[in-house]
């Protein structure tokens, strides 16, 4: 379903209030998130825009339950992640949340099956289920045929797609990516930005994604710019 700017989601996943974050270093305070309230709904593509430290990363590790903020508060799945205990985000973020960084973030050690089998295992779901889920998530990843290889043997586009693939195996309500894009070729980040569109549309995730790459402007249901840590504009596309 389209977002207009105008219509109140009436079940956002995810939601900011008056988010503030500052870091101090020496006598220096800067704030970094200054005030910023947003809604974002599920089965779409959010990107996050903006230049070089506007604050997109700490907004999303904030809504991802990484950091906290100074003040305001994220309901995460109608859920208030400041009301919640370490114990309970981690489990929340174990249960609910995906995550595809720019660096891949795998363990040289395991081949790309092992790498998405790995968080099934602490979700403590069954052999079983761990086994259809991996096979499913490397198959719709195109990894297939690769799952028996290690990071070094795979190139930057398909080690991204084992870490999408980890992702999407957990079927998260809410997947954030953090510049997915940046270290590979125009060719792979096109995949890569079709595959996490996908996953939008065809399993209702909430995506949410920060990035510089203007390619994925074009393929974002909705794209927040901020600049100076608030929201300056938010451009609703509509469904695609
Ligand atoms: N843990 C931290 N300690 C101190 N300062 C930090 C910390 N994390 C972020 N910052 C500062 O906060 C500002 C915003 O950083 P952030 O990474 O959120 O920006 P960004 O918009 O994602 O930037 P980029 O596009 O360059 O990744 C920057 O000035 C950064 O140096």
């Amino acid at each position: 379903m389209p977002y207009s700017n105008t219509v109140i989601d009436p079940n956002p996943m995810l939601v900011a209030e008056n988010l503030t974050k500052s870091f101090t270093s020496g006598q220096l305070s800067t704030r970094v998130l200054d005030d910023l309230s947003v809604e974002i709904g599920a089965g779409a593509l959010t990107l996050i825009s903006g230049p070089s430290g506007c604050g997109k990363s700490t907004l999303l590790s904030i809504l991802s339950g990484l950091q906290a903020p100074d003040h305001g508060r994220v309901l995460a799945l109608s859920e208030s992640l400041q009301a919640m205990d370490a114990k309970r985000v981690e489990a929340f973020r174990l249960h609910h949340t995906g995550f595809v960084f720019q660096g891949f973030n795998l363990f040289p050690a395991l081949t790309a099956r092992e790498q998405v089998q790995l968080p099934l295992q602490y979700m403590r779901l069954s052999a079983q289920e761990i086994t259809r889920r991996a096979d499913e998530a490397l198959a719709e990843m195109g990894m297939a045929h690769r799952q028996h290889l290690r990071p070094a043997a795979l190139s930057g586009g398909e080690k991204q797609r084992v870490a999408i693939a980890r992702a999407l195996a957990k079927a998260p309500a809410l997947l954030f990516a953090d510049e997915p894009t940046s270290a590979l070729d125009a060719a792979n980040g096109q995949i890569v930005i079709d595959l996490l569109h996908r996953i939008a549309r065809n399993h209702g995730t909430t995506v949410l994604c920060v990035s510089h790459d203007p390619r994925l402007i074009s393929h974002a249901d909705r794209v927040l710019t901020m600049e100076d840590g608030r929201i300056l504009d938010d451009s609703d596309r509509g469904a695609r």
